[in-house]
């Protein structure tokens, strides 16, 4: 089937939309030690003058919640208070009896990536304007090196992104590391906006890096304050649990997860921990799929490491029954890495999301057993997991049936950006597992904490970028290939509805999306570059003379008696 074309209305950069100077950032935000520049022409549209009242609305933070309109001029929110009196030049949003929050964020995206031999059909015009739909407003994406430079890799990405309809920042992946690569990555935390690297631990022969490598990037992180992100799975293990599968005639999707269990990703992610704890520096691990993941990430907590674990949306609300589905198309759909795990381990990683005491009884039902004891349960009064991401990578029907023959060949992934707002309000606020304050820190806040750009993104403050939506949660949505944004042919949430509906998408102050239609301007997403030392950083050294003083060595001897 051929690629579908989002359905959007282009409008162009034109003289009503002059462009953002980087440097004019109003007196309010010179504190927040942000930058950011437009990767693509300097016609960037994001800066008009546009004035918007958001009136009558509940305003969620991920601290408070309460009702007051919002003021918006030129991108940037002016004022969050009640009764916010405006001149007739300023368009009105009527937000009554509607939440008005953060835009989304996703933290963990592929778009126009190149892998598996093919590319996926959402580039950062498609993706973007689909998450728009979705109410996302700002997503960070994977830089890919070319052939390990990651120089090259971020100057193709800087290509990619050049039509980019909304905000991003950037990941940069690590699929070598030798003294020129180290060196690069100074670059690109000096000089480039990039605080993340990421290590694979699985995809043998082609991403994965050895122990070795890994431990030596971990050291690097740490001397550039950048976050260490790691693929958690045994690529060892899975080439062998596929060997397996393939010996036993097993050719199929359903080998996909047959061919690398939870233990694998249970096994790396435990390793990647306790070498980021030998290194003593921050881990984020991305796409938790289960609850052998997990519980290593719970114990590393309750130590006191700093780890982050990532679910993503495909993990919260899927199992893996669609994998054995007789119908090809519909079954390799759900090929992604970590594979989408038996049902149980979502209902895990949405507790995991949780705080109520409520929920720890779930959590400690459906995780803990073994490992807490009621004096301990009292002290979890924190989320396992802070934050949800994507991992929309697309491919369609026509990419996936490469794999005909062999789940080894059929592109991984699936997509999210536009669905993971909708689906985490229905299936978490709705139900009542979380409040929508917290939503608002799973959905946004964290990610901005988290890679250091909060309070620019993640809120709704005086400063803070007008990266807004309007969520109505008496209305209601219906997720389906045929209505999506994104150029996918399929939509492995076909068909699902929900409470709660995103009614309008504010993106640097710009509405477009309102009424069911987008309104996007390609090339004007601008490039948020992200600096280093984060929030995870702080008291780091601390730490390390700590251990330091603590090793009661070198011991002093005399001269041995000859
Ligand atoms: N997750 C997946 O299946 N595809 C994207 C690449 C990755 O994140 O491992
Ligand atoms: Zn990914």
């Amino acid at each position: 089937m051929a690629n579908r074309q989002p359905k959007i209305h282009h409008r162009h950069n034109t003289a009503r939309s002059p462009p953002l100077n980087p440097l004019s950032s109003p007196p309010h935000l010179t504190d927040l030690r942000i930058q950011s520049h437009s990767f693509g022409d300097s016609d960037c549209g994001m800066s008009s003058s546009s004035k918007l009242l958001i009136r009558g609305g509940t305003v969620v933070n991920a601290h408070h919640q309460e009702v007051a309109d919002v003021y918006v001029e030129d991108g940037i929110v002016v004022s969050v208070k009640p009764n916010i009196q405006v001149h007739d030049d300023a368009t009105v949003i009527d937000a009554t009896g509607k939440y008005v929050m953060p835009g989304g964020i996703d933290p963990h995206t592929h778009l126009a990536m190149e892998f598996m031999g093919t590319v996926t059909v959402d580039d950062f015009f498609s993706g973007q304007a689909a998450a728009l739909a979705g109410g996302t407003t700002m997503h960070i994406d994977f830089v890919i090196p070319v052939n390990g430079s990651l120089t090259a890799g971020f100057e193709a990405y800087k290509i990619k992104a050049k039509d980019s309809c909304m905000d991003y920042g950037l990941h940069m992946a690590i699929t070598k590391l030798d003294e020129s690569v180290a060196r690069d990555m100074e670059v690109m935390v000096e000089e480039r906006g990039i605080n993340s690297f990421k290590f694979f631990l699985a995809y043998k022969d082609a991403f994965m890096i050895s122990d070795e490598l890994f431990l030596r990037g971990l050291k690097k992180c740490k001397s550039l304050g950048a976050l260490a992100m790691v693929h958690a799975e045994n690529g060892d293990a899975v080439a062998e649990g596929q060997k397996r599968m393939m010996e036993l005639g097993i050719t199929g999707p359903e080998g996909h997860a047959l061919s690398r269990p939870p233990e694998l990703e249970g096994e790396a992610t435990g390793r990647a921990i306790r070498l980021a704890s030998f290194v003593n520096t921050p881990l984020y691990v991305v796409h938790v799929m289960s609850i052998d993941a997990l519980d290593e990430i719970a114990k590393a907590k309750r130590s006191g490491q700093r780890v982050i674990g990532e679910p993503v949306i495909s993990g919260l609300m899927l199992d893996d029954s669609k994998l054995w589905d007789p119908d090809f198309t519909t079954a390799s759909m759900y090929v992604m890495s970590p594979p989408i795990r038996k049902s149980g381990h979502n209902r895990a990683l949405q507790a995991a999301l949780t705080t109520g005491v409520l929920q720890l009884h779930q959590a400690k039902f459906l995780l803990f057993t073994a490992l807490l004891d009621d004096t301990q349960e009292s002290r979890l009064h924190c989320a396992l997991l802070e934050l949800v991401g994507t991992d929309h990578c697309t491919f369609n029907s026509t990419q996936k049936a490469f794999g005909i023959d062999d789940f080894r060949k059929i592109p991984n992934g699936v997509n999210g950006i536009e669905e993971r707002m909708h689906l985490l309000w229905d299936s978490m606020v709705e139900s009542g597992m979380i409040s929508v304050t917290d939503y608002v820190r799973i959905t946004s806040t964290e990610c901005a904490r988290i890679f250091n750009i909060y309070p620019r993104k993640g809120a709704i403050l005086a400063g803070s970028d007008a990266d807004i939506i309007v969520l109505n949660p008496n209305s209601t949505f219906e997720l389906s290939a045929t209505s999506h944004h994104s150029r996918s042919d399929t939509n492995v949430y076909e068909g699902r509805k929900g409470k709660g509906k995103v009614e309008v998408t504010i993106a640097g102050g710009r509405v477009v999306w309102q009424h069911g239609e987008l309104n996007v301007v390609p090339g004007s997403g601008r490039y948020i570059e992200m600096p280093p030392f984060g929030h995870l950083f702080d008291g780091i050294d601390k730490a390390d003379t700590s251990y330091l003083s603590s090793l009661n060595a070198p011991v002093k001897r005399g001269k041995a008696a000859t």
